[in-house]
């Protein structure tokens, strides 16, 4: 007798966790060279993973989160506000601050993943949220968050946090729908609440039903306090997607990707996933210079310029008849 005849049959069940159910409007077929709002869409409802998207701040973070190979992309408002202004999350980055650097990150790849913003509150009344939405979506940006704390506000994973009243959260939701539909356009509305702080759990779930029933196509419990808050939300929540937001030494727990996709969340994005290692070797960097007089980087200048299109451009150049780069580069 053969020794494995002696091994009983085992039929192994593989876990594959059920796909939940989503709702949100998207095509039935991917078109690669679909608007990354569309494709967003697409990839929110079929996907059998969940969409992670690293924060980015700028052109070289979003240049290696392509690189990479990441599906989807996310600029901080956090980020941007550090990099661009040299200032704190506390609602000093405006419109134009914003939507010139979701511009430039959108476009680095037209074709590439699609790009969610951050859009902290609108940035004004309704007349200013519908400026902020036509740029937005103008500028190739795929989705955005859009949240209810004060015009003054701050990192969602800071105290004192202050929200408006329902109304006025819901008055901010009414116009992107309505903008969104004066467009025709497919860019992706994550209704995001701040509530939690000051106003509960419930609330926050009443806010997020209210704008969901307005047409939001997407969620984010901001600054979750524990595990069993993140799976509730999306359970109490579903089939809407939501959105994790995941800032690691913030105020919400660790959950890795799979654990959120268990949850029944669809995308994660990682806000702090460029400029805190930044900070880090930046700082370390700096410091070691500052001691020996080097940097000692092992990276060469052809590195950097490689990941930010080098290639691309000498395509360009030969396809045009140019010589730029005929004596190599
Ligand atoms: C997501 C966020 O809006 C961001 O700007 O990245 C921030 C991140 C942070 O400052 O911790 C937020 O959570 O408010």
């Amino acid at each position: 007798m053969k020794p494995d005849a002696l091994v009983p049959e085992i039929c192994v069940q593989h876990e594959t966790p059920a796909i939940p159910l989503v709702d949100i409007r998207a095509p039935d077929v991917y078109d690669p060279l679909a608007p990354a709002a569309t494709r967003l869409r697409y990839m929110v409802k079929n996907s059998d993973h969940i969409i992670k998207c690293p924060g980015v701040y700028d052109g070289l973070s979003a240049r290696i989160a392509i690189d990479v190979g990441f599906e989807g992309m996310y600029m901080t408002g956090a980020g941007t506000t550090a990099s661009r202004l040299g200032q704190a999350d506390l609602g000093i980055a405006q419109l134009h601050d914003m939507r010139t650097n979701a511009e430039m990150i959108a476009n680095l790849r037209p074709d590439g993943p699609p790009l969610i913003a951050d859009m902290d509150t609108g940035y004004g009344g309704p007349l200013v949220i519908a400026k902020s939405l036509q740029q937005y979506h103008l500028a190739g940006v795929a989705g955005f968050h859009i949240e209810d704390q004060i015009m003054n506000k701050r990192c969602g994973h800071l105290a004192g946090k202050e929200v408006v009243d329902v109304e006025t959260y819901i008055q901010r939701i009414k116009a992107c729908i309505v903008v969104r539909r004066q467009l025709r356009s497919d860019i992706v509305i994550i209704a995001r609440t701040d509530a939690l702080q000051s106003k509960g759990f419930d609330d926050c779930i009443e806010r997020l039903k209210r704008a969901r029933a307005e047409g939001a196509d997407m969620g984010i419990l901001e600054g979750v306090k524990t595990k069993e808050q993140a799976a509730l939300a999306a359970k109490l929540l579903a089939p809407w997607p939501l959105c994790y937001n995941s800032v690691e030494n913030g105020h919400s727990p660790l959950i890795t990707a799979q654990e959120a996709h268990n949850m029944g969340y669809r995308v994660i994005i990682y806000s702090f996933a460029s400029i805190s290692p930044a900070y880090v070797a930046i700082k370390s960097t700096f410091e070691w210079l500052r001691e020996t007089g080097m940097t000692g980087s092992s990276v060469t200048p052809k590195t950097i310029f490689n990941v930010c299109g080098l290639a691309e451009s000498i395509v360009i150049d030969e396809a045009s008849g140019g010589t730029a780069f005929a004596k190599g580069v």
